[in-house]
């Protein structure tokens, strides 16, 4: 989970292929009016977000072991996901403005994502950090070690938020 840009689609498959897990890309599911809106430069609201919370949920109850790739951006977001698969665990990609801008802007030729909605991300964020079952890598690390660290952080003898 994260912001656009921070890393979910390259950090969820890189996960799922190390645990043997389906990846689900979670933005393959919004609907095609929200696609539009983003491509548009126009923020989701929590109405257009609720419907495609519902289909990830559905998922995850159904498929579970995924890994799946979500914003899931505001705490009642992420709860209508533990409703749903309350073993959920999240992997927070913490990224600052300056990056996170500085990818989508480098991506926007082959992405539908506009780089005007990057400060809306950010105003939606709802730090999950201090939830329960909420692990957090760092963007700035290269791909291989963010999976390496969630995978470590993930394990029951690592129960805990962050890692210095
Ligand atoms: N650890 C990393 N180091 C350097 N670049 C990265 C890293 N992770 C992802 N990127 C690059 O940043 C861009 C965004 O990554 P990615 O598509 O995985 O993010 P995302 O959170 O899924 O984005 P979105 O949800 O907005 O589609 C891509 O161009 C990707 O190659
Ligand atoms: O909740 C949201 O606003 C969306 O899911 C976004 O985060 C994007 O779909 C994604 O990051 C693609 O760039």
């Amino acid at each position: 989970m994260g912001v656009a840009g921070c890393g979910k689609t390259s950090v969820g498959q890189g996960l799922a292929t190390a645990l043997g897990w389906v990846f689900i890309e979670g933005d393959a599911h919004h609907s095609p009016a929200s696609i539009a809106k983003m491509q548009a430069g126009q923020a989701l609201t929590d109405e257009d977000r609720w419907g495609w919370l519902e289909r990830l949920g559905q998922m995850l109850a159904d498929q579970a072991p995924v890994v799946l790739s979500c914003s899931a951006l505001k705490r009642a977001y992420r709860d209508r996901l533990r409703l749903a698969c309350p073993a959920l665990r999240f992997v927070f990609i913490d990224i600052d403005k300056a990056l996170a801008l500085q990818r989508v802007a480098d991506r926007a030729d082959r992405h539908f994502f506009s780089a005007s909605l990057v400060d809306s991300q950010f105003t939606t964020l709802e730090s999950p950090i201090g939830e329960p079952g909420v692990v957090t890598v760092p963007a700035t690390l290269a791909l291989s070690a963010q999976v390496e660290r969630a995978l470590d952080l993930l394990t029951p003898r690592n129960n805990q938020e962050t890692r210095p």
